[in-house]
């Protein structure tokens, strides 16, 4: 692991940001049950964190996809560290929703963009990486050229390696679930029967049922 995505790792803990229920799964966007859940929406109620992380972001922007000419979050929980991270790094800002607005403007994405300008999509977490790559199709058909996707947190699954191999987006996150695991079973976060609970669910996550 490298210092940075244990520094983010650790400050996902920090925030109680890994709720581990190995009894009563989490259901996920995708449908898919877990013994863990990861809230980065609450990573925003912790000023210094949250100050940590997004600087991470803008880093990784700004290393990354220097010419990125606008940032789109990711509805809902996207949209906050991708409005932070456009205001630190004096960038315009987008958002899309899952779907078009069904009164007012009837928009999917919001704010003023430009087609042929190049845009990097911000997301707090990847699971099986579809929430982000519709968004990618979105702003794709609205003339976007989409130069790759940053997110806080990836649990690395192949299903959505591979999603983002075939849509042709360079993703980069934060930390991961490799990281993430191994701290917390380090500071005693984690016990070894949670543990080993954890590591059969990352197998076949699809499957998985907790029983
Ligand atoms: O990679 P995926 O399988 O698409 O899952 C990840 C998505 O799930 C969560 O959003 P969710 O839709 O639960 O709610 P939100 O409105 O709080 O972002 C998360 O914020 C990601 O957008
Ligand atoms: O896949 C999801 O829905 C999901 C997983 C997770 O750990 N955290 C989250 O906010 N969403």
């Amino acid at each position: 692991m490298s210092s940075n995505e244990k520094a983010v790792a650790e400050k996902l803990l920090q925030s109680n940001a890994i709720k581990l229920n190995p009894e009563q799964p989490f259901t996920w966007a995708s449908g898919w049950k877990s013994p863990i859940y990861c809230d980065n929406r609450r990573v925003l109620s912790f000023p210094f964190i949250r100050d940590f992380i997004k600087s991470e972001m803008c880093n990784v922007v700004f290393q990354e996809f220097p010419d990125a000419d606008l940032l789109a979050g990711v509805a809902t929980a996207g949209i906050p560290w991708g409005a932070m991270a456009a205001d630190q790094l004096k960038l315009p800002y987008i958002y899309v929703r899952p779907k078009p607005k069904e009164h007012g403007l009837g928009n999917q994405i919001e704010g003023y963009y430009t087609a042929g300008q190049k845009v990097v999509v911000i997301e707090d977490l990847i699971s099986t990486g579809k929430s982000s790559l519709q968004v990618v199709d979105v702003v794709k058909a609205a003339g976007l050229e989409v130069m790759g996707m940053v997110s806080i947190f990836t649990y690395g699954f192949p299903v959505a390696t591979e999603a983002f191999a075939k849509a042709g987006v360079p993703y980069i996150s934060l930390t991961n679930y490799g990281t993430l695991i191994e701290l917390a079973v380090e500071k005693g976060i984690v016990s070894a029967n949670q543990q080993e609970i954890l590591m059969n669910w990352r197998k076949d996550p699809a499957g998985w049922t907790g029983k």
